[in-house]
């Protein structure tokens, strides 16, 4: 058998194919970007055909690329979006509907209201999250009470439901498979973390039938494998983890107290806090960081829903920007003596606020502010941002050694000028390592070790290295001058605030 593992990352804004070889190099990729919809005001969907045909073009790019044939590869390994929903029919794989991508905030009344009746508590208690729209069951709730008939068929059996994994997991076996891994069904709001199973009582809260829900596995599990006529040969799907999971295993953060940190539509910092179900003071999440042979590591999650996205809005909203690398040397350009600030609460704020109705705010400006200092405001916000994640983790970390040294990956990191700047807000050293492609190697070494082609968690862990080492520069009353600003900020942006 040959040692080439596929990874298929399913992001928020393109679909990735990534070809590894035996030495766990990457030897190619496909990438496809698909559209993003925006029917209404905090309203974001991705039409799950598109996602479908962008995955498929990737894979098949990507093996031609790589000059290979199905047949060469051992395994795939799924990786995607999370809490991103889709609901489709089981006899004809149709979607009923979009799917509803977790920053959309549709759902903010029905989590309102489940609030107001007390219920946060019990959601939180048994997952590990909060009632806020980012999680999936209130986007499958809506979907049943929105599509004619919906709930009807589903209590039937005639619609299933699925994270992103589990849509491509049913396209990819030709209907045979309808399953997800433990880390894409703790996103969702109806599984409880504990226990590891869905609960009935979340499930009955929700009105969401049991009956559409895949079976939950591990994330190195054999879960079927391609139809033959996708690619040419039945490939098994050896490895599935939502992609914040993947890219946590990815950095090799298998011990507690390490943490990775991945910017590219959001950012999602994750810590590992071991077999340890650490329950957040502060507003970060409980996950599940990974489940391995049906033992589950836990993690604590802080979740900000915009990071590239406001490079993006640079690019596409202001147009200051014709491309995104070109964000980090206009911010270089910027009046150090103008203190401009944007709050990028452009769909509401996630950790550790969660305010779901704050809207995106900019302050500070005169009559010299341009182009510059907006840029800089956009990625300065993205270390502010990681700031106070970093604060709320360690108050709420009391496992002992936890690393100051934080990880980093994803689209973002590719600035330099970003990373220097987190560093220094942080007054942390941040590390960017040699593969960025961390998500898609966390998802194809959950399958390349599950074939037996790439080696084991320790091994795999040494093979870890180091590109760049962002050591922090900014004097102390420089920074939290601009700490205490950026607080203000955030506080009059706040909904309630
Ligand atoms: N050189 C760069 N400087 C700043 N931001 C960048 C740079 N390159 C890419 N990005 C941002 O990174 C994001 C893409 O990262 P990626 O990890 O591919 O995201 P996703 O998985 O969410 O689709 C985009 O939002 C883009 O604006
Ligand atoms: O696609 P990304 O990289 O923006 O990640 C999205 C997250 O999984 C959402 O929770």
């Amino acid at each position: 058998m040959s040692g080439y593992i596929l990874a298929i990352d399913q992001g928020t804004t393109s679909s990735r194919a990534i070809v590894f070889d035996g030495e766990m190099k990457i030897v190619a990729t496909g990438q496809k970007e698909f559209t993003q919809l925006y029917p209404a005001s905090g309203w974001v969907e991705h039409d799950p055909e598109e996602i479908w045909s962008s995955v498929v073009w990737s894979v098949r790019t990507a093996l031609r690329k790589a000059k290979i044939t199905a047949s060469d590869i051992a395994a795939i390994g799924i990786t995607n979006q999370r809490e991103t929903v889709v609901i489709w029919d089981r006899a004809t794989g149709a979607p009923i509907h979009n799917a509803i991508v977790w920053q959309d905030r549709r759902t903010a009344p029905l989590c309102a209201r489940l609030k107001k009746q007390g219920l946060e508590p019990k959601f939180t208690k048994k997952t590990g999250l909060l009632l806020d729209p980012y999680f999936s069951g209130t986007k499958i709730a809506w979907m049943l009470d929105k599509v004619k008939g919906a709930r009807r068929r589903a209590v039937k059996g005639e619609l299933l439901a699925g994270t992103i994994d589990a849509f491509l997991i049913w396209r990819l076996t030709g209907g045979k498979v309808h399953a997800t891994d433990a880390t894409n069904a703790s996103r969702t709001l109806v599984y409880n973390i504990e226990k590891n199973e869905w609960d009935a009582e979340l499930l009955d809260l929700l009105d969401i039938p049991a009956a559409m829900l895949p079976e939950v596995k591990d994330c190195a599990a054999d879960f079927g494998a391609t139809e033959t006529k996708l690619f040419g040969a039945a490939i098994p799907i050896l490895g599935v983890a939502g992609d914040q999971h993947a890219a946590t295993i990815g950095q090799a953060c298998f011990e507690p107290g390490m943490m990775k940190s991945t910017y590219g539509t959001g950012c999602f910092a994750v810590l590992n806090t071991g077999d340890k179900l650490v329950r957040s003071r502060n507003k970060l999440l409980t996950t599940i960081a990974y489940r391995l042979d049906g033992k589950t590591t836990y993690a604590l999650e802080g979740s900000i829903f915009i990071a590239g996205a406001a490079v993006q809005w640079l690019r596409d909203g202001i147009k200051v920007i014709g491309k995104a690398a070109q964000s980090g040397e206009l911010a270089a350009r910027a009046d150090d003596a103008q203190n401009v600030y944007l709050v990028p609460a452009f769909v509401g704020l996630g950790a550790p606020h969660w305010d779901a109705d704050a809207r995106g705010a900019i302050f500070g400006l005169t009559r010299n502010t341009g182009p510059a200092e907006f840029a800089r405001a956009a990625l300065e916000s993205v270390a502010y941002q990681t700031h106070d994640l970093l604060v709320a983790m360690k108050k709420d970390w009391k496992g002992g050694d936890a690393k100051t040294v934080l990880r980093v990956d994803g689209g973002m990191v590719a600035s330099d000028w970003t990373m220097q700047r987190l560093a220094d807000l942080l007054d942390a050293p941040v590390d960017r390592p040699t593969i960025l492609e961390t998500t898609a190697l966390g998802a194809a070494w959950l399958a390349g070790q599950r074939a037996g082609v790439w080696p084991k968690a320790a091994k795999f862990a040494k093979s870890w290295a180091l590109d760049r080492q962002f050591r922090p520069s900014m004097d102390d009353a420089t920074r939290k001058a601009k700490l205490a600003g950026w607080a203000d900020a955030v506080s009059r942006t706040l909904s309630k605030g």
